[in-house]
């Protein structure tokens, strides 16, 4: 488990400016030093902001798109191509305008016929990480690079809401989440466990209405009742702010934002 780190942007803009400039040097680092990065992304409009900022970013074509594995944390339990699932909005967003290998962009299955319902895609979902985690990653998920997660303001992350079944759950990498209090109510999402799995988690969190989730998360409350609390990298765990998230933050917890 890290401590968590706190970095302060003035705005959502340069939150996800910055996010995306610091995602590009993580990916080319990785991939100098093993060949390849990993990626698990998020849904929500900071996730999607932080996507769209790097399809701007002069340095984009640093990256090598053809050796990058991107992951999904969360995905909502719709149709193919509904506006409303995260692997549409990420597309749109960057995933459409720069060179991926197809086979390493795993998708959360949609609901189109074939999984009988989210928990049966929650457990092909599974199958597809376990299969490509490799004996050094010690586990049933491979040992991410960076995992992005977007806080909501109840504190949930990727589709892990307080008190609900998926926040407790300790063996399963991935589960079936039903009766979200988010619509759309029925999810497939991956576990605390699985979260901690990656090397690096970064929360990313923006706007008055998350500055109380983000302090309870950052005060030592129980996973289970603030989940954003339970997310954490083996080696980094990084969450990315903007001053009105941060506004409820205790002052010694960090220093002060950029002008
Ligand atoms: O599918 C989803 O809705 C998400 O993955 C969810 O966990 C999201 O990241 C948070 O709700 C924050 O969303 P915003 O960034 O839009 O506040």
């Amino acid at each position: 488990m890290s401590t968590p780190q706190i970095v302060v942007h003035r705005d959502k803009e340069l939150m996800a400016q910055a996010a995306a400039a610091r995602l590009i040097t993580r990916i080319v680092d990785a991939q100098a030093a093993r060949g390849s990065a990993s990626v698990v992304l998020t849904g929500g409009r900071n996730g999607n902001g932080l996507l769209a900022a790097l399809a701007e970013a002069p340095a984009r074509d640093a990256v090598d798109w053809s050796r990058l594995d991107l992951w999904w944390g969360d995905e909502r339990f719709l149709p193919e191509g509904d506006p409303e699932r995260n692997a549409t909005q990420a597309r749109e967003a960057l995933l459409d305008a720069v060179p991926l290998d197809p086979k390493r962009v795993h998708f959360m299955p949609a609901a189109d016929g074939t999984y009988d319902d989210a928990d049966a895609a929650a457990e092909a979902y599974a199958a597809e990480l376990a299969a490509a985690a490799r004996p050094e990653d010690h586990g049933p998920v491979p040992a991410f690079d960076v995992l992005l997660l977007g806080v909501g303001p109840d504190t949930h992350v990727a589709s892990l809401f307080p008190e609900l079944p998926g926040v407790r759950e300790t063996e399963r990498a991935v589960v079936g989440v039903h009766g979200a209090p988010k619509p759309p109510p029925t999810r497939v999402s991956l576990t605390l466990p699985a979260i901690r799995a990656a090397r690096e988690v970064w929360l990313l969190a923006a706007g008055e209405d998350k500055a109380g989730a983000v302090a309870m998360a950052l005060s030592g409350a129980g996973e289970v009742q603030a989940p954003a609390a339970g997310a954490y990298g083996s080696r980094r765990t990084l969450w990315l702010l903007d001053q009105a998230a941060a506004a409820r933050l205790p002052r010694d917890l960090y220093p002060p934002a950029s002008p």
